[in-house]
């Protein structure tokens, strides 16, 4: 059966692009992808048409018109209509192109014939519905972090990924040399598309194992503690994550956490503090934030 797709056109001023971003994802849009437009940013995100109506659009409209007036911008023009499968993923696909993240990485679109040669690690990446395109500031600060804690003896390192979307943490972290991943997300399509991801960069099932679930199902998934944590997900989520996070960890497990924004510092690191972590670094790209966190 095919799924008839929302199309959300958004041209608002490119300061807004992160929080539109944050809001689409948070509505439950699978897809999104940007680029400017003159002096004006243009958003597309795409959603089934069965999960939204008018009357949900007109909604998410408001809000995002409101998010730009309290920031003292211009209000989005925000259009939407509808569009078959085809014409989604082919609309989608066209805007997503390859992207190197740090020094080591190169995101590749599924879609795209592989080069030949390439002197970065190719991580190729469907996302499908879930979260994680490599597109967004906190994935790729999560990926920089990576490289850099991944940098010596990544073959000693089991890694729990928390919120894993499409599974680009993990495959990132194996890519680097890390000697397994656990992924978890609460939602079944991310799920699904780790798999598939997994298997687009021939790792093998046992090395990269992903499950529907949060922070409790790890210890189902694989009972000793991890080496690493890494955890992108927004802040209110893991204010409430951290208290679980030593249950899971060992007295030199290192984490990276993002999904924070700037001015959500402070809230982290006293929850951080209250829970036996210490923050070793914190990286920023734009409004948003990446802890890089070990246990005191
Ligand atoms: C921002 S996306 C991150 C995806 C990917 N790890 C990345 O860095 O691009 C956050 C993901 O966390 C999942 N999620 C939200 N709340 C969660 C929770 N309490 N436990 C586990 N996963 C959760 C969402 O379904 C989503 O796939």
């Amino acid at each position: 059966m095919t799924t008839t797709w929302w199309e959300l056109q958004i041209l608002c001023d490119p300061s807004l692009e992160e929080t539109i971003f944050w809001r689409l994802d948070d509505f439950g849009c699978r897809g999104m992808a940007g680029e400017q437009k003159g002096q004006s940013y243009l958003i597309r995100a795409y959603s089934p048409q069965a999960e939204f109506d008018h009357l949900d659009l007109a909604a998410l409209a408001l809000l995002l018109k409101q998010d730009a007036v309290l920031a003292h911008l211009p209000k989005p023009v925000v259009k939407w209509h509808l569009i078959d499968e085809e014409d989604w993923s082919s609309s989608w696909k066209s805007h997503w192109q390859p992207e190197e993240i740090g020094d080591r990485l190169l995101i590749y679109p599924a879609w795209l014939e592989v080069p030949t040669h390439s002197e970065r690690l190719l991580l190729r990446l469907d996302p499908g519905s879930a979260f994680g395109t490599g597109a967004h500031q906190t994935t790729q600060l999560c990926l920089e972090a990576l490289e850099m804690r991944l940098g010596q003896q990544p073959e000693t390192q089991v890694i729990a990924d928390i919120g894993c979307g499409s599974g680009i943490l993990s495959i990132g972290s194996l890519l680097l040399g890390a000697k397994q991943t656990f992924g978890v997300d609460t939602d079944i399509l991310a799920v699904t598309a780790s798999n598939s991801n997994r298997a687009l960069n021939n790792i093998e099932p046992e090395r990269m194992v992903v499950a529907q679930g949060s922070i409790d199902t790890l210890p189902k998934m694989y009972p000793e503690p991890f080496d690493g944590i890494v955890c992108n997900i927004l802040a209110e989520i893991i204010i409430e994550l951290i208290p679980k996070m030593s249950a899971i960890a060992k007295p030199d497990t290192w984490g990276i956490l993002s999904g924070i924004l700037i001015e959500q510092i402070q809230p982290i690191a006293d929850t951080l503090e209250q829970n036996g972590w210490a923050i070793a670094a914190l990286w920023k790209k734009d409004e948003w934030c990446c802890f890089n966190i070990r246990r005191n």
